[in-house]
């Protein structure tokens, strides 16, 4: 971790605090520089259980002692009133609601669960991408009935989505507008959620269907890669890439993996003619995020690290890699039905999902979004 901050602790609820975005993060938060856990919210079937009996922890690291005995609260905003922040790990069955009673409590919230991504006011933020987006905020406080000052949501993207569009926005910040774009995921189990998939449906197999995944890469990285655009009368609107439209294909599979998401990705580019493989690797492994230059203390160094082994990114070898806050890519070649091909590689629960949210609510706390 990296970053400097005025040294003021900050206090931070985690919703589904249980579940396995949940676990991820209480680890990270645990040792976080001044975000500091101060409510833990889950279902009734969790609620006035200490966490360590609540929780059916499943991480290599050991409950923190923290929290260990701290009482999980049902997630109402009176349980978690003394927060500036929370993170939301919630089922999405649940967290529609939830999220937006907490925010019209003045909380706010940083969310993983898809609810609000489509939003028309929401960001749908991959913190080495769009934090610009975080504009959207005052327009959002001010559509509120009634208006916010402190309360807003911040959602993050899917967990294949934030793999692909790390890569492809360094590739259009290097070399402008990308055309056309296919994506074929090998999906962790991890993904499901906890207990996921029977062991009967996925060892010795993969599934290549998973519900919603496919329309859900392919809108949200539109929504991402694309800017804000400002009308007449100063209302916002995310542009959905139009300016430059971009076809997005995308193929979900789900293979007996338990940690890490890998995308094989091709691409053709506006401009004629197009970078080459070399052109490609150096513009990846240049590619700094806006949150790491501003001091955000989760965001990584390398925002991409490029491989040169032909066998690399490998999920077992590659998903800890700065603590699967970046993303791993490799295999950068000529691709002879589009322009370039790669393969992508990224922790799923780490910046697909909890780390996320985390550098997400850091970028907000620079930019003066959140109080202490
Ligand atoms: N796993 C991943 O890789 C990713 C997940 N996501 C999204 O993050 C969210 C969480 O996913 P995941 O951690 O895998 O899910 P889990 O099923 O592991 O955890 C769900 C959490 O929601 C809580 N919950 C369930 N029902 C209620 C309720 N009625 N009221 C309050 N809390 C409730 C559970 O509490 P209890 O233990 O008490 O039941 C648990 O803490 C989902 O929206 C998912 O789509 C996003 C990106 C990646
Ligand atoms: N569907 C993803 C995980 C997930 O929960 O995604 P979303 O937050 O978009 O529902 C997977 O199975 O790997």
């Amino acid at each position: 971790m990296h970053g400097v901050h005025d040294g003021k602790q900050i206090k931070v609820g985690v919703l589904g605090a249980t579940g396995t975005v949940g676990q991820r993060f209480i680890l990270l938060l645990a040792e976080h520089p001044y975000f500091v856990i101060h409510a833990l919210g889950a279902s009734s079937r969790s609620a006035g259980k200490q966490y360590a009996k609540a929780a059916t922890w499943k991480q290599v690291k050991p409950i923190p002692s923290q929290v260990r005995e701290m009482i999980v609260d049902e997630c109402k905003p009176e349980h978690f009133s003394e927060c500036a922040v929370v993170f939301s790990g919630l089922d999405a069955d649940v967290a529609g609601d939830i999220e937006t009673a907490f925010r019209a409590a003045e909380l706010a919230v940083f969310s993983n669960a898809k609810n609000f991504r489509r939003d028309p006011n929401v960001p749908l933020i991959v913190p080495l991408v769009n934090t610009a987006h975080l504009s959207m905020i005052p327009q959002q406080q001010s559509l509120h009935e009634p208006p916010l000052k402190k309360g807003f949501i911040v959602t993050n993207a899917n967990c294949s989505t934030t793999a692909v569009v790390i890569p492809l926005a360094a590739l259009e910040r290097a070399f402008g507008p990308l055309e056309s774009c296919m994506i074929t995921t090998m999906q962790a189990i991890s993904g499901a959620g906890y207990p996921g998939l029977p062991s009967l449906d996925i060892l010795d197999n993969v599934v290549p269907y998973i519900s919603g995944e496919e329309e859900k890469i392919e809108w949200e990285t539109l929504k991402i890669l694309g800017g804000i655009a400002t009308e007449d009368e100063g209302t916002k609107s995310f542009d959905m890439h139009s300016r430059h439209p971009l076809r997005v294909s995308a193929s979900c599979n789900r293979v007996a993996v338990i940690e890490g998401h890998t995308e094989t990705v091709s691409v053709r580019f506006a401009r004629r003619p197009p970078p080459s493989p070399q052109q490609v690797r150096e513009a990846l492994q240049a590619f700094t995020s806006d949150a790491y230059s501003l001091g955000c203390p989760s965001a990584p160094r390398h925002t991409v690290f490029v491989h040169e082994e032909p066998d690399r990114p490998q999920p077992r070898l590659d998903r800890d890699f700065q603590q699967g806050a970046g993303v791993s890519v490799g295999r950068v070649r000529q691709c002879r039905v589009l322009d370039i091909k790669f393969v992508v590689m990224a922790n799923n629960v780490a910046i697909g999902a909890a780390t996320s949210s985390i550098i997400n609510a850091e970028f907000a706390v620079v930019k003066g979004l959140i109080q202490a």
